[in-house]
């Protein structure tokens, strides 16, 4: 059994590929073992997260993750706890795992109740797993509106019930974790699934735990991965500015200059050798503050030996500089208002692809909302499938994606798509957005290839967040990296 924490580097499987993973484990093995390695697993668990309970209440499904929840009450009673089980299940139609663990809890004197008991030390949910079809009604969502209402601790068994697997999208509301509410864990079974990890997927299940019951995962394609921390690059000692590149923040119309600073600051911080601050607003003053930001014209600079980080309070005058951009950037960051102009100009969008094509290496860093606007549909659709909407926007325009938010998901045309586990609700906040473009520009710069360079930006500007001190987050704070 394994931690997951933003480190770990591992493979994501969606339903189909859990499924497929399951049948072939499965017919190697006896009958009903995998289900005996997962009950003992979630018991170990459960055991590891409230090793005093006294009340321990398991909430089980019809289906074989209530067989799982019937299995650890099995091992939990065998090992002195008082499990009490709640089973939605119907004796005439429960699958035969399932059956064989209630059978094996009944026979080792566990309690079942009508109704859920009237406190507890730790819940777990045993619902729904990857086979939920629909969302939970009745009952069922009653019981985990209590579960999750309550002060004790829930651990979910493979998935949280009602969280798509694949997606990460909660089809119940339930009282957000931190409103009084106590830890949640979960622990995912044979495989960890991408829906865990983005969208709403972090928050439902909160401190994430794999057990791979002893089975091998080369028989199915991963949908995703967790790619972890980036290595340490330690600069050369012979190394001088030239080495870092040459970033040039484009944006801060009139009245939006902070947003372009703010990412040509956190540029500078991240290691850019030089950084240009290309302002549309031509009476913005030198930030006197950072008198290493070199303020320039934008129509003077020579975008062919530099990577230019467009868009950041771009306002709609940042339009007409992207033709050039786009066309001319040795490397590129699209952010913010540039993904706008883009969304909204058939001409930019060809001249987008155009860049994809030749191969330059070009990062867009948008959040939900610019998502949508550029793929035509609703922040809901983009929301409903993070992984898919990055990689069509990656597909589509032959640019490495970052699509921000909870599990901000990295997609790149003929890769798998990754999902970064750093960051926190600090950064929903004006200003980080900037910041990260800033970062991935810089990441740009020194040279890393595209992918990359997004993927490490967005790893350490998490990071930052999670060890933020307990003073405010702002966002000059964290382009300066902390300092
Ligand atoms: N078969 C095995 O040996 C193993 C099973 N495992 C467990 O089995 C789970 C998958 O089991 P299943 O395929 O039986 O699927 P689930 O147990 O997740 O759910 C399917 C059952 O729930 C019902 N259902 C679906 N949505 C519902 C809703 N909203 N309200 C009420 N009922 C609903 C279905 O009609 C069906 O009876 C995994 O998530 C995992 O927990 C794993 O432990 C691996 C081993
Ligand atoms: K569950």
């Amino acid at each position: 059994m394994q931690r997951v924490t933003p480190s770990t580097v591992a493979d994501l499987f969606d339903v189909a590929g859990t499924r497929t993973l399951e049948q072939v484990a499965a017919a190697t093995l006896a009958p009903h073992t995998l289900m005996q390695r997962a009950g003992l697993a979630v018991a170990r668990l459960a055991m590891a997260i409230a090793p005093h309970a006294r009340t321990v209440w398991i909430a089980c499904g019809p289906g074989n993750n209530g067989g799982d929840g019937l299995e650890a009450a099995a091992q939990m009673k065998l090992r002195g706890f008082a499990p009490i089980v709640t089973w939605l299940g119907n004796p005439d139609r429960v699958p035969p795992d399932a059956r064989a663990s209630l059978e094996r809890a009944r026979a080792a004197g566990v309690a079942f109740a009508e109704s859920p008991p009237v406190a507890w030390d730790l819940a777990i949910d045993a619902l729904l797993g990857i086979g939920a079809s629909r969302a939970p009604d009745g009952e069922m969502a009653e019981w985990l509106r209590r579960m999750h209402g309550d002060t004790a601790p829930v651990l979910s068994v493979d998935v949280p019930s009602g969280l798509d697997a694949d997606t990460g999208r909660l089809a119940l509301d339930r009282t957000p974790p931190g409103n009084g509410h106590a830890a949640r864990f979960c622990l995912s079974l044979l495989t960890l699934k991408p829906g865990l990890f983005t969208a709403q997927g972090r928050d439902a299940a909160g401190e994430v735990w794999l057990d791979d019951l002893d089975c091998s995962a080369s028989a199915a394609t991963p949908a995703a991965w967790l790619a972890g921390a980036p290595p340490n690059r330690p600069r050369l000692q012979s190394s001088h500015k030239g080495s870092y590149g040459d970033v040039a923040v484009i944006g801060g119309a009139p009245g939006m200059a902070g947003a372009a600073l703010l990412a040509a600051s956190a540029a500078l911080h991240a290691g850019a050798g030089r950084v240009f601050a290309a302002l549309l607003d031509g009476h913005a003053a030198l930030d006197t503050s950072q008198p290493e930001l070199m303020l320039r014209d934008p129509a003077s600079l020579d975008l062919s030996k530099m990577t230019a980080v467009a868009g950041c309070g771009g306002g709609a005058a940042i339009r007409a500089l992207l033709p050039r951009v786009l066309s001319t950037a040795q490397r590129a960051v699209i952010d913010a208002d540039a993904l706008n102009a883009i969304a909204l100009d058939p001409a930019l969008q060809t001249l987008l692809e155009a860049r994809g094509r030749r191969g330059l290496p070009t990062v867009l860093t948008p959040h939900p909302l610019e998502a949508a606007r550029l793929l035509d549909v609703g922040t809901s659709a983009v929301q409903a499938d993070r992984l898919s909407a990055a990689q069509r926007l990656a597909d589509r325009f032959g640019s490495v994606v970052a699509l921000k938010g909870s599990g901000t998901v990295i997609a790149a045309p003929g890769a798998r798509p990754r999902i970064n586990l750093t960051g926190n609700a600090r950064l929903a906040s004006a200003g980080t957005g900037d910041v990260l473009a800033g970062m991935v520009g810089s990441a740009l710069a020194g040279g890393l290839p595209a992918l990359e360079a997004a993927q490490e930006a967005v790893w350490h500007h998490g990071d930052l967040a999670d060890h933020w001190p307990a003073t405010p987050l702002t966002a000059s704070a964290l382009a300066r990296g902390g300092r």
